[in-house]
């Protein structure tokens, strides 16, 4: 059996969660950060935002590799109105982790996949409900005081131990820690740059 990219592959991302997802299938890429400033644009959705910079981030990779297909991504939590990103601070971390507690928030991720060379460029936005419990305040400050929710949108990873914070998710956990992955996957496969094989004399 096999999996079969039919153009180099550049995910322009620094998160180490997303090159994890992208791993489970045996994907061969490369890692090419864009190290982009996320900043907001004022009377922007938090869909808006996320594909806006998802395409930002694959856009910049993409204009250094024209050969490759390039796969940038944005992930945010929403509550109540608010976006979340990352927090800067215990202080920060505690505020959002207060806000979520005993809530349900939505988690968005953008991606975008872009070749200059094939003159191509798709995105999709795919979003998931996270439900919290209450969560009492010796918890709180025992995981702002862990190195975890300071290079996580929202404060929290759900791969993580604030695995335990979470009552239910509703939609893509894979979107959660950053990557829809059953979402890449097919349109990887629909642009025609991912083939699967199984031979029933491999197994
Ligand atoms: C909610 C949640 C987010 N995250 C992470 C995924 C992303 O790495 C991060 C959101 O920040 P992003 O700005 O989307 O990504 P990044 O800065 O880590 O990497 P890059 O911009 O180079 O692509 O939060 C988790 O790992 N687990 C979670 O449960």
């Amino acid at each position: 059996m096999c999996i079969r990219l039919t153009e180099k592959l550049i995910l322009a991302s620094a998160s180490p969660r997303r090159a994890e997802l992208l791993r489970l299938l045996g994907l061969d890429f490369d890692v090419i950060p864009s190290h982009m400033d996320e900043a907001s644009i004022h009377g922007e959705t938090p869909p808006e935002q996320v594909l806006r910079l998802s395409r930002e981030k694959a856009g910049r990779i993409a204009d250094l590799f024209p050969e490759a297909m390039v796969l940038g991504a944005d992930t945010v939590v929403v509550i109540g109105g608010r976006v979340l990103g990352k927090p800067g601070t215990v202080e920060d971390a505690r505020e959002m982790l207060e806000a979520l507690s005993g809530r349900e928030h939505i988690v968005f991720t953008g991606f975008s996949l872009i070749s200059r060379r094939l003159e191509l460029q798709v995105s999709q936005v795919v979003q998931s409900a996270v439900l919290f419990k209450e969560i009492p305040e010796d918890e709180i400050s025992w995981y702002v005081h862990s190195e975890e929710p300071y290079d996580k949108a929202g404060g929290y990873a759900v791969q993580g131990m604030g695995a335990f914070f979470i009552r239910e998710i509703r939609g893509s956990y894979t979107n959660v820690m950053g990557l829809p992955l059953s979402e890449v996957v097919e349109t990887l496969k629909d642009l025609g740059t991912l083939t699967f094989s199984g031979d029933s004399h491999d197994r």
